[in-house]
């Protein structure tokens, strides 16, 4: 029972590798997110602050891997043109570009004021 509990760990990581290895604006939200965790260090952002910007993250990072998982999925249905494959690709796209646009927005919201 605990052994298959760990296994599941273990698989989740293998999974977060994986999209390190197969999607590269992964590398991208690494640096994005580095570079959050240093900027609320240097402004002392509030503990909520801090709260908002580690949820957005999470949901960043999280969004980058469904789409990755669909693109596997989808590129195990087909990988010639079809019209449905491609629509599901831009669906999950559009996912991960709504959170960042978010992200964008709340990391304005939170560090104008402390820059002003
Ligand atoms: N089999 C397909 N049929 C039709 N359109 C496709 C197909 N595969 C990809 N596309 C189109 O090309 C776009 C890019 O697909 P691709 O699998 O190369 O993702 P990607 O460029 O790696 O995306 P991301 O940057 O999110 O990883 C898709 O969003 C879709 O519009």
């Amino acid at each position: 029972m605990i052994r298959k509990h760990l296994a599941s760990y273990r698989y989740a990581m293998r999974g977060i590798s994986l999209a390190f290895r197969y999607e590269r604006n992964m590398v991208f939200h690494l640096v994005a997110a580095v570079a959050v965790l240093i900027v609320n260090c240097l402004l002392a952002v509030s503990r909520t602050e801090w709260l908002i910007t580690l949820m957005l993250i999470g949901i960043v990072w999280m969004a980058e891997i469904f789409n990755t998982a669909i693109e596997k999925l989808a590129d195990r249905v087909t990988e010639n043109p079809d019209p449905m494959i491609g629509q599901a690709k831009d669906l999950a796209a559009g996912a991960v570009l709504i959170i960042c646009i978010a992200a964008v927005v709340c990391a304005l919201i939170i560090y104008c004021p402390y820059l002003s």
